[in-house]
């Protein structure tokens, strides 16, 4: 795989924090695909260390293919990843941990047996906070896996995931298969093992709205592409609405991302200038800020829209 392994101090990311890992020109072709396309194209980005990174995009956007080649199990067409030479994980690099969509778990193997199976194949194994996240969650330790609910087996692959002491842990749509006190409670937990070991979090969702207070970075994916990327609040600053009556334009400074029109209102999210403060609009207008699933959602109507006119 094209991975790099960066000699020297880490890049310090834009909020100043060193980063954990650097992605250049990513892309992925998959041979034999149908029309040839790329599944992701030109990727860059960076991994602030100890930041938890919301990848959020539709249906076949090339999530779970970017996190495949961030965990080296696919073998990207284009580009490369970097991960610093020191740091969390040691003089060899960092540990990163994956738990995909499928859960890889022996059917016949009970939940003990699956940590002894984590213990082997991984370097470094931490058997107390495995034991600690099963517990925490209730998995009976003696049960066979394939006796287990769905959510439980999750839980059993973020245990082994935990175990190996990832330095970078790439969740695959983490939590859809729980029950939402669970889902709640795992993401609390995640975010407290983070923030306990510096641990740096990338997880793929379609659930924005429970992104709020979880993730502080963003990679926004459409068609294989990245159309942000960054500090959410730094992006959502970046926005503002502008709401008044119905007109074509808005009052305002600033590049129009969506409008929505009914008879008599429109609303206008914008992209401001960089520079200077916004000026203060004339009543009737007036502005209020974008939230992240605003955000989201108008970035990728853009796109589909922009999709359509090209068919
Ligand atoms: N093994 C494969 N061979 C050919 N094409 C593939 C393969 N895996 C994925 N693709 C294509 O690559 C694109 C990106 O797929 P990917 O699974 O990465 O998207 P995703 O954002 O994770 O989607 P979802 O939200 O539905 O899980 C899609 O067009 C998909 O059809």
């Amino acid at each position: 795989m094209n991975l790099k392994l960066a000699a020297g101090s880490d890049p310090a990311t834009t909020d100043g924090r060193d980063t954990v890992l650097t992605v250049t020109g990513l892309g992925k072709r998959y041979r034999g695909g149908r029309d040839n396309t790329w599944a992701l194209r030109d990727c860059s980005f960076t991994l602030p260390a100890g930041s938890v990174t919301a990848l959020v995009g539709m249906n076949g956007a090339g999530k779970t293919t970017l996190l495949s080649i961030l965990a080296g199990l696919l073998t990207p067409t284009a580009g490369h990843l970097t991960l610093p030479s020191t740091g969390q994980g040691g003089a060899d690099g960092a540990r990163i941990a994956f738990v995909a969509q499928e859960k890889p778990l022996y059917r016949y193997f009970s939940v003990a047996d699956m940590l002894q199976v984590g213990a082997r194949l991984n370097r470094v194994w931490d058997q107390e906070r495995a034991l600690r996240w099963l517990r925490r969650f209730d998995i009976p330790l003696d049960r066979a896996c394939g006796r287990l609910s769905g959510g439980q087996q999750a839980q059993v692959n973020f245990a082994i995931a935990l175990g190996s002491r990832p330095s970078v842990l790439l969740l695959d749509e983490p939590v859809s298969t729980l029950d939402p006190l669970a889902r709640s409670e795992v993401t609390a937990e995640l975010l407290t093992e983070a923030a306990d070991t510096g641990m740096t979090v990338l997880l793929s969702t379609h659930v924005v709205g429970e992104l709020v207070g979880v993730a502080d970075h963003l990679l926004l994916l459409a068609k294989g592409r990245l159309l942000a990327a960054g500090e959410i609040d730094t992006l959502l600053e970046n926005h503002l609405h502008y709401v008044g009556p119905r007109a074509d334009v808005p009052p305002g400074p600033g590049q129009v991302v969506w409008a929505s029109h009914t008879d008599n209102q429109s609303v206008f999210l914008v992209r401001l200038p960089e520079t200077g403060p916004v000026p203060p609009v004339d009543a009737p207008w007036t502005t209020r800020p974008v939230t992240l699933e605003e955000f989201v959602l108008a970035q990728l109507k853009k796109v589909r829209t922009a999709g359509e006119g090209e068919a």
